[in-house]
Parts: structure tokens; C-alpha cells; sequence
């Protein structure tokens, strides 16, 4: 008798039935193993049905936790999230059994006409939801009016395309999975606008009590050089998270050095406003990539990273309320 198949867990929007179907067909190709899709509503989408603010919610990881419930509750064996919206922390009782080769890290911009950032003229008005997104982009100085917005990636990119908006910046991935990579109009340097750690990078997490399928998604998904990426550009955050209520960007890449394999990374921490930053980069051992990330992050906070924040209870971490 063969296995059964395996249940994958999935959220119902473009992009996680994307993400999903992609993991599942790594599984099936790697793992020889039969998989199948199963919906998981969660909280964020329903209220997205209802039309009922999500504000106050997005911090706590609605779209995870739904998730993380469904395999708690043994309804399904596996679920793929997007790394940078997983909490630093890690689950009681679940592994972050591999992360998969990612996509392109970068934000992008989506503008009229074909507009490049350095194109818009002086009060254009550019959409983003995320903080980190706001403050590198005021920090260019160009004269932009930010525009908060939240939704999915057609509600945003729909804002531009019917004149509400002169731009929005969204990260290349998600672009790139649902196949509308036509719609960048520039890919932004890491130069000038770091992107959210994880980004762009995929988590496939299950039941750490599942130890057999735990070691055969490490050992056929798992991307080394990624996991080292993202598990610095993650150790940066959880540092900065300690002292800092700043927005974030920070990118690991893994460069050829001349014993072999480096992990490099670079970090910002920023004012709300973008007006004043911190920046900074180390380099180190794949098998170190914590110790890096950390040290990353302390180097930051002894900078002045945690004198950036600003008052009130605003969530300047999470993504979420963008992707939907
Ligand atoms: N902001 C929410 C979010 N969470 C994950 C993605 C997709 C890209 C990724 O996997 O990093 C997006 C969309 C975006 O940022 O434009």
C-alpha cells in the first residue's frame, strides 16, 4: 500500500494557492509522495469577505496562525507561508521544516506610464502600506506624498491602473508567482530600498511530532544558501526587535568567497519618516548565520537603531495588511 496523500494546507487567494501549488509540486517531484490541496479560511480572509477592517489584527499573524491551527488540529500535514510574514519567534510543537529556493528579494515599483522612481514627478502620490516601504522611499528625498494603502497585490496594482495612485512598490515575488512581472515598471536596488527580512523566500512548516516527513522536506526543499539568507536577515529583526520599534530592511546573499561559500548581509533601521537611519553589514559562515544576523543587529542597536521608533502602538513589523 502506498502513503497517503499528504494534505497541504492553503489560504484561498491568488498568491498562497500559488505558493502552495508550487511547494506541492516540489513534494510530488521530490518526495514522490501524493499531495493534496486543502482550503484553511482564515480570519483575515473572512473579514476580507465581510469587508471588515483588519487593522489591529494584521500584527498578530491572522493568515499564519490560521494556518498553524489547521496542522495543530491534525487537519493537515504541511503549510507553506511566506517567510517574511512569519513571526520571528518560533511555534511550540511545529518546525520550519525547509525553505526553498527563493524568488527575487527585491521590491519593485509599478508605475504609470512606465515611470521609474527617479521619473515621478514631485508630488506623485506612491502607495505602500508598509513602513519599512514609506521611510526608504521618503529617505530618497524625491518629494513623494505616501499613500497608505492595504489589500492584495490586484487591489493595489488596480489604484494605479485607474488613476488614484501614481505608484506602488510590491515585492517582485509575488508579482513573480502570479505571473504579472509585466507590471514592473523598475526593480528597486537593494542600494536604496532593502527589502523586509524573509522576502521573497518561502517557510514550508509541519508538525515537529511528523519526524519522518520533517527530515525529507529538510532534506529535498531545503535550499542551504536560503535558509542561511533569511535565517540572518531574521536574526537582525528579532535583535532590533529588543530595543527598536523602527521599520526594518535587511537582505543575506550568499556570495563566493575564497574558502568557499559566504553569507553576506546588509541591515537598515529607519525613522518612521525616513528622515534618519542606521545602517550596516557583516559578513560571515553560512553554518552562522544567527550568530551574523545577530551580531548585525547589536552593532545596530549600539548605532542608535533603537532611538529611530516613534510613539503610539503602530506595528511597523508586519506586511500582511497588504497582501490579503
Ligand atoms: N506584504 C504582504 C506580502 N507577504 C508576502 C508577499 C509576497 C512576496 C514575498 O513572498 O515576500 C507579500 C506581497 C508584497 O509585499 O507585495
Amino acid at each position: 500500500m502506498s502513503a497517503p496523500a499528504l494534505r497541504l494546507g492553503t489560504r484561498r487567494s491568488l498568491l498562497a494557492r500559488t505558493q502552495s501549488g508550487h511547494v506541492a509540486d516540489l513534494v510530488r517531484a521530490r518526495l514522490g509522495r501524493e499531495v493534496e490541496l486543502v482550503e484553511v479560511t482564515t480570519d483575515g480572509d473572512r473579514s476580507q469577505a465581510s469587508n471588515t477592517s483588519l487593522v489591529g489584527s494584521s500584527s498578530t499573524g491572522v493568515f499564519v496562525s490560521a494556518l498553524r491551527d489547521a496542522l495543530l488540529a491534525d487537519e493537515v500535514d504541511l503549510v507553506v507561508h511566506s517567510l517574511k510574514d512569519l513571526p520571528t519567534a518560533p511555534h511550540a510543537g511545529l518546525a520550519l521544516a525547509a525553505v526553498p529556493t527563493r524568488e527575487d528579494s527585491r521590491d519593485v515599483l509599478v508605475a504609470r506610464d512606465g515611470l521609474t522612481l527617479g521619473e515621478l514627478p514631485v508630488g506623485s502620490r506612491l502607495g505602500t502600506g508598509s513602513p519599512r516601504r514609506a521611510a526608504q522611499v521618503a529617505a530618497l528625498g524625491l518629494g513623494l506624498e505616501i499613500v497608505p494603502i492595504r489589500g492584495n497585490i490586484d487591489t493595489r496594482v488596480g489604484k494605479v491602473t485607474a488613476g488614484e495612485l501614481d505608484a506602488v512598490v510590491l515585492a517582485r515575488a509575488g508579482l513573480a508567482r502570479i505571473d504579472r512581472l509585466d507590471l514592473v515598471t523598475e526593480t528597486l536596488d537593494p542600494l536604496q530600498v532593502l527589502p523586509a527580512p524573509g522576502q521573497g523566500a518561502l517557510a514550508v512548516e509541519c508538525r515537529e511530532s511528523d519526524t519522518d516527513l520533517v527530515a525529507a522536506l529538510g532534506e529535498h526543499l531545503d535550499d542551504a544558501g536560503t535558509r542561511a539568507a533569511v535565517l540572518a536577515e531574521r536574526a537582525v529583526l528579532a535583535t532590533l526587535e529588543g530595543g527598536c520599534s523602527a521599520p526594518i530592511g535587511a537582505l543575506g546573499e550568499v556570495v563566493e568567497g575564497e574558502d568557499g561559500d559566504e553569507l553576506w548581509v546588509r541591515a537598515v533601521a529607519l525613522s518612521p519618516d525616513g528622515a534618519l537611519s542606521v545602517r550596516s553589514s557583516a559578513a560571515g559562515r553560512l553554518d552562522d548565520a544567527v550568530g551574523v544576523g545577530t551580531r548585525l543587529g547589536e552593532e545596530m542597536l549600539a548605532d542608535g537603531a533603537g532611538q529611530l521608533g516613534q510613539p503610539g502602538p503602530v506595528d511597523t513589523q508586519t506586511e500582511q495588511g497588504e497582501e490579503r
